[in-house]
């Protein structure tokens, strides 16, 4: 996106706070020109003191007086011109974080799948942050600059034309120097930003999966690969700074030049009689006060280039496509029958995965997926569920093509217990209900039924004790996954087995639990071990992306095929 159209899309945040700014701005005008007509009164000051015991106390007393009335109102109108822009620019960021939000939860899988979380948290959070930052030094800086810039030039013209007119031309140099600076600094910061993304993504993942990188004894790999990022931003960040904090001195060296050329050709205007002394003093202190937005607005615009940049990220989010409209009809499932006809999808084009897969599921019946690792099973789960549309076939429940209904309707329908569990750092109560209300009995009865019941029972506080992903097991993790599913009764099933990382005893459990939820329960079961789907209705063997053979265990045993393979290679390495 160019830069004015992010420029563009950032003024429409802004758009709902334009009382705000507006009284910002007139609170801006009132700052400036009290800090403006102080000067001249001190100027007026100076014209009093006349000579060496000639001062006019009575006039040097009423200037006095208004020099410390517009001090007060200069101070109270940027005091609260700042409390505006502060609740413009928090208020803006706020906005902006919701609707980011609100899109994560309308946005195709694929977009979350490609980012990845790190990128996400990081436009998110450190982005949103920079553009705050930005836009509070807009509000704060560029408004009042250039209300500055132009009230001055009114105010020097009125007291003498030729030296405002230098003052006037000379200021464009130190402008341009600062601009010249702040071109090459945007290029580090954008630098800068995109490796602070990389790192937090590689923290989070590294974190996240500490065990496994100590186990695998990837630590200095990992250390090594963490250092070279870390390195690269204190590399782009330091340039980045570099450049920035050139601005500044340079700009002030340019003003230093042409205040020395005023006092020179003041002083010659003095002796010609065109000008007091009072009046030269208002004129330096003027083109300081005019140059020093120049300073201020070269390096709010740096600032806001990196803002811009962050925000152009942002708007990727925002304007990403969202998953297509919901349809307005809702699934009824009586029956729970399945049916998929001809279906099939590919991740990335002309890679094609499912490939024309169709089955039939009668009401109630137990089915397995099972296959090599990458030949789709979740896949098929993921169309199923809408969180990828297929791109050819249908898939109908009770007759109703799942395209035809809304995605909310289709997915109240299946109750999911996956590989990955997800407890809530809250008490095992809220876990279970996820917002819904239960009465105790109900959830006791769940919980017995799915075998969670007597670890439960065990902990301090009972249902109400807190506990979060680390103070239970895999095993009871997944217990308490299956108990939720329970209690919400849902018409259909998909699990995904996890019984790998869990003890015998427990997956004994967890088994017994699975096969209470799926007793008169149209299930699809993504197994693992071969062992657990012998009573399936029906196996369907997957390899590449299509099934390759399907029936009963006894039946698929009797082919003597694929399934029969995988099940005595399984069978084998138990024994
Ligand atoms: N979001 C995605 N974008 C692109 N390719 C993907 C995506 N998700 C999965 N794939 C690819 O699609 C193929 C099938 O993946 P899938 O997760 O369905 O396999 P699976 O049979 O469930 O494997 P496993 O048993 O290891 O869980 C794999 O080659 C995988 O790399």
């Amino acid at each position: 996106m160019k830069t004015s159209q992010t420029f563009h899309k950032l003024m429409q945040y802004v758009r709902p706070y334009w009382f705000f700014l507006i009284l910002s701005i007139g609170l801006a005008v009132v700052s400036v020109v009290t800090q403006l007509y102080i000067p001249i009164l001190f100027g007026q000051c100076i014209d009093c003191m006349l000579s060496k015991g000639h001062v006019d106390l009575v006039l040097l007393s009423t200037y006095g007086t208004k020099i410390g009335i517009l001090i007060l109102i200069n101070a109270a109108a940027t005091w609260v011109m700042n409390v505006m822009n502060n609740h413009m620019a928090y208020s803006i960021v706020k906005d902006m974080r919701a609707q980011i939000m609100f899109k994560i939860q309308h946005l195709p899988l694929s977009f979350l799948d490609d980012h990845g979380i790190g990128d996400i948290l990081g436009r998110m959070i450190a982005d949103v942050d920079q553009i705050s930052d930005g836009l509070l030094l807009g509000f704060t800086q560029l408004f009042s600059g250039i209300i500055t810039i132009v009230i001055t030039i009114l105010f020097m013209f009125r007291i003498h034309v030729g030296i405002s007119v230098l003052i006037v031309l000379m200021s464009p140099a130190s402008f341009f120097v600062a601009k010249w600076i702040s071109k090459h600094s945007y290029h580090m910061f954008q630098k800068m930003t995109q490796t602070r993304e990389q790192l937090t993504s590689y923290i989070e993942e590294m974190v996240g999966n500490e065990k496994i990188i100590q186990s695998f004894g990837y630590g200095q790999r990992a250390s090594q690969t963490f250092q070279k990022t870390n390195e690269d931003l204190q590399d782009y960040s330091q340039k980045a700074i570099f450049y920035s904090s050139l601005t500044n001195p340079s700009t002030r060296f340019m003003n230093s030049l042409m205040y020395a050329l005023i006092v020179g050709i003041g002083s010659i205007f003095i002796l010609q009689n065109a000008l007091t002394v009072g009046s030269l003093s208002v004129l330096l202190s003027y083109a300081n006060q005019y140059m020093r937005p120049f300073n201020d607005i070269s390096s709010v615009v740096t600032e806001f280039q990196n803002a811009l940049a962050c925000a152009n990220r942002v708007f990727e989010i925002i304007d990403a496509p969202q998953e297509s409209p919901e349809e307005p009809n809702t699934l009824i499932v009586n029956q729970e029958s399945v049916d998929w006809q001809d279906v099939s999808f590919s991740y990335v084009p002309d890679h094609p995965l499912i490939q024309h897969v169709s089955f039939h599921v009668e009401p109630g019946q137990k089915i397995a997926i099972v296959g090599p690792t990458g030949c789709g099973k979740t896949t098929m789960i993921n169309l199923l569920m809408r969180f990828y549309e297929m791109d050819e076939g249908a898939i109908l429940i009770d007759g109703t093509n799942i395209q035809n209904v809304s995605r909310h309707s289709l997915r109240q329908q299946f109750g999911m217990v996956l590989q990955d569990t997800w407890i809530k750092d809250a008490t095992v109560r809220e876990n279970l209900c996820m917002g819904r209300s239960y009465s105790e009995a109900e959830i006791e009865v769940a919980c017995r039924s799915c075998r969670s019941w007597d670890f439960i029972e065990k902990m301090p506080k009972g249902l109400d004790t807190k506990i979060n992903a680390h103070s239970l097991s895999q095993g009871q993790q997944q217990l308490l996954c299956i108990t939720r599913v329970m209690l919400i009764k849902p018409k259909m099933l998909i699990l995904d087995e996890a019984t790998s990382n869990i003890d015998t005893r427990t997956e004994v459990l967890v088994q017994q639990a699975f096969d209470t939820l799926m007793k008169g329960r149209t299930s699809f079961v993504i197994a693992h071990r071969l062992s657990t789907i012998i009573n399936a209705d029906q196996i369907l063997v997957m390899k590449e992306g299509k099934i390759i053979e399907r029936g009963t265990h006894d039946d698929l045993l009797a082919q003597n095929g694929f399934y029969a393979n995988l099940y005595n290679s399984q069978f084998e390495q138990v024994v």
